[in-house]
């Protein structure tokens, strides 16, 4: 089944109604903030916090984001987070390789390797520099995706955030080049203007047509829109469904190109075809669990 990755929301560590809710929410992860949501003289109790609400399940795979490995914080946050057992680590500020090395030499001495996914968020200019050895990085460490932080990225390259994001544009399509090289998810950045649902949608059918799997959101009223807008439409289903029947008949074995409706349709759509209903039926069981 192909990983399911619609809806990643962010929740502050050290807010324990944040954290009580966020154990039955529907999104796809939860991701357990211990870096920007939680003030300096906080991180400490965001990491007893966090030990704390793993010892109870959640209803969805939790990532923890811990501090940059530049701060003061991350060996403190690397060690509760391992001790946690979560399904991932979300490391922030990831500039190189090598930041995702460090991390990944702790998981070995922990013997985490195996259980603890890493994801690198992208949010700073070296990190867009050196996407393709970030993204390489996967092929021995257990890297799974990235997520986009442009709040970070607006800060450090002074690009003023517009609604329509254009120019972010060709970083976005950067992260998507290099997740799709290496087989990696892809996750948008956040809105943080919750309230403006009619925003939301917009970014999540921006980010969906740009290639992304999923977004990261704030807040809970974010939940259904990112499902909704990153899962299949009945419209691409049926029209999967025409082209796993078509190259079936047997008039069409064999053939690399057929015609339906007037249109050409090629082998390599019929795997996009069959991709997007193993999609769909991993939504459809993700939404049942
Ligand atoms: C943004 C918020 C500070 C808004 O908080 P608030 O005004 O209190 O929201 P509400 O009153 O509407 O909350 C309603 C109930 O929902 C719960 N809630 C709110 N947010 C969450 C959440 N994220 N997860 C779970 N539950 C949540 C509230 O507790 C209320 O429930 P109850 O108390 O029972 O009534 C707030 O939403 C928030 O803190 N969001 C997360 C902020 C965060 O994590 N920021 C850091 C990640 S984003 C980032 O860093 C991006 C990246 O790095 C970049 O560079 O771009
Ligand atoms: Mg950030």
């Amino acid at each position: 089944m192909p990983p399911v990755f619609r809806s990643l929301i962010y929740v502050p560590a050290d807010k324990p109604r944040a954290l009580a809710k966020a154990r039955g929410l529907v999104a796809d992860a939860i991701i357990v903030d211990l870096e920007d949501a939680v003030a300096p003289d906080r991180k400490e109790d965001a990491r007893e916090a966090l030990r704390e609400a793993l010892a109870e399940p959640f209803s969805a795979p939790v990532l923890v984001r811990i501090n940059g490995l530049s701060s003061e914080w991350a060996t403190e946050d690397l060690l509760a987070a391992l001790a946690a057992r979560p399904e991932g680590l979300l490391v922030p500020k990831v500039e190189s390789a090598a930041d995702l090395e460090r991390v990944a030499d702790a998981l070995d001495q922990a013997d985490a390797l195996d259980r603890i996914s890493l994801w690198a968020m992208i949010e700073t200019p070296k990190a867009l520099l050196n996407l393709a050895e970030i993204a390489a990085s996967s092929e021995k460490l257990p890297l799974k995706g990235f997520v986009l932080g442009l709040n970070d990225l607006a800060k450090e390259t002074g690009v003023r955030p517009a609604h329509d994001r254009g120019a972010f544009l060709p970083w976005m399509m950067s992260v998507i080049a290099a997740a799709r090289a290496y087989g990696l998810v892809a996750i948008d950045g956040v809105l943080n203007d919750f309230g403006d649902d009619a925003r939301l949608e917009a970014e999540c059918e921006h980010a969906r047509a740009l290639g992304f799997d999923g977004k990261s959101l704030i807040h809970p009223r974010q939940i259904d829109t990112a499902n909704r807008i990153f899962a299949p439409s009945a419209e691409e289903i049926a029209e999967a469904e025409t082209i796993v029947e078509a190259f079936a008949r047997p008039e069409n074995a064999g053939k690399g190109a057929i015609g339906i409706e007037g249109r050409m349709v090629e082998r390599l759509h019929l795997h996009v075809a069959e991709s997007l209903l193993a999609r769909a039926r991993a939504i459809a069981d993700r939404d049942q669990a």
